[in-house]
């Protein structure tokens, strides 16, 4: 049975049983994925989008989560944010939330996509202090029918705040991607974003550089706007992976107005990069499986 769901139930705080259920969810979620940033702006959700496009493209499963409870943006890059989240009698008498889906007619395998977004209108801000936050996360991810994923991808707020730590809290993650632009005041906070997840001891760690250059669409030249390879070089001093650069595509804004990830939009310059990114992406990953299944086997 279906029902259009009312909203988040975010009273009642302290250990319950949603903790388990997110237990026992993320054991059906092969790679669990964040994409953070230390800088807002620097497109952190437009990397989160494009790479679970890019990774639907491929055939995966995948599920994207935006955790950024204060300024939601994914369903709207997806063109889902109109989408009447539908929930579902489970056995036990809860209700869960059926994750909207969208396979752009048939081109990708459907992401499904949950938001603070759909749960609140549009122009509503939603002002909560951490423990709502914290409890609306755990709900998105415990309450919501995702089923059985190749990638779990969670777009994050800029900053380490609440939202990181209960996701990592109650996920284990198998890698953190953390988008920065070239220039230094980016690198910065980038540099604890980094360290951050080092801390949290998320096993892969890598940086993606987006806004790198700008094609001129007149010579076709390489512009360095805000600077040059910046986001590789911080990724070396801190010893983590560097994915990639991600060109300033002038489409990508029309892209996601139209509700359209880039990936899909055309074959452009920051198109081809997102495939790259996704695709050496999921050989570390698969690298890394592989060893750690090793290890397990021999031990
Ligand atoms: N490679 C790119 N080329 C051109 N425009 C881009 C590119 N990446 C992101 N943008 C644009 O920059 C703006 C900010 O991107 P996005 O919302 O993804 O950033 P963010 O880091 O998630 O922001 P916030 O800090 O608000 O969460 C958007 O309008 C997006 O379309």
């Amino acid at each position: 049975m279906t029902i259009k769901t009312p909203t988040l139930n975010v009273g009642g705080l302290g250990a319950d049983p949603l903790t388990e259920r997110i237990k026992e969810k993320q054991k059906k979620w092969k790679y669990k994925i964040a994409v953070l940033s230390g800088k807002g702006g620097v497109g952190k959700s437009t990397v989160a989008v494009n790479l679970a496009a890019a990774l639907a493209k491929k055939g995966y499963h995948v599920g994207l989560l935006d955790a950024d409870i204060h300024g939601p943006n994914v369903a709207k890059m997806l063109g889902v944010e109109k989408a009447d989240v539908l929930a579902e009698r489970m056995e036990d008498g809860r209700f869960e939330m059926l994750p909207p889906m969208n396979d752009f007619l048939g081109q990708i395998t459907p992401i499904k996509v949950m938001s603070m977004g759909f749960l609140v209108g549009e122009d509503q801000p939603v002002i909560w202090r951490g423990p709502l936050v914290t409890k609306a996360i755990k709900q998105l991810l415990g309450d919501v029918k995702w089923g059985e994923l190749d990638f779990m991808i969670i777009d994050f707020p800029p900053g380490t705040g609440d939202e990181i730590l209960t996701v990592v809290q109650n996920v284990q993650l198998d890698a953190a991607v953390i988008v920065t632009t070239p220039q230094e005041v980016a690198l910065l906070d980038t540099g604890k974003a980094v360290n951050m997840m080092k801390k949290m001891e998320v096993p892969y760690i890598a940086v993606i550089e987006n806004m790198s250059y700008l094609i001129c669409p007149h010579c076709g030249n390489e512009i360095d706007l805000f600077g040059k390879g910046g986001g590789k070089k911080l990724a070396e001093k801190e010893g983590v992976d560097f994915l990639g650069e991600v060109p300033i595509d002038l489409k990508a804004r029309e892209a996601s107005d139209a509700g359209i990830p880039i990936v899909l939009y055309g074959d452009t310059p920051a198109a081809k990069a997102f495939m790259e990114i996704a695709e050496k992406l999921v050989k570390k990953l698969e690298e890394l499986k592989g060893e750690s299944e090793e290890q397990e086997k021999t031990e």
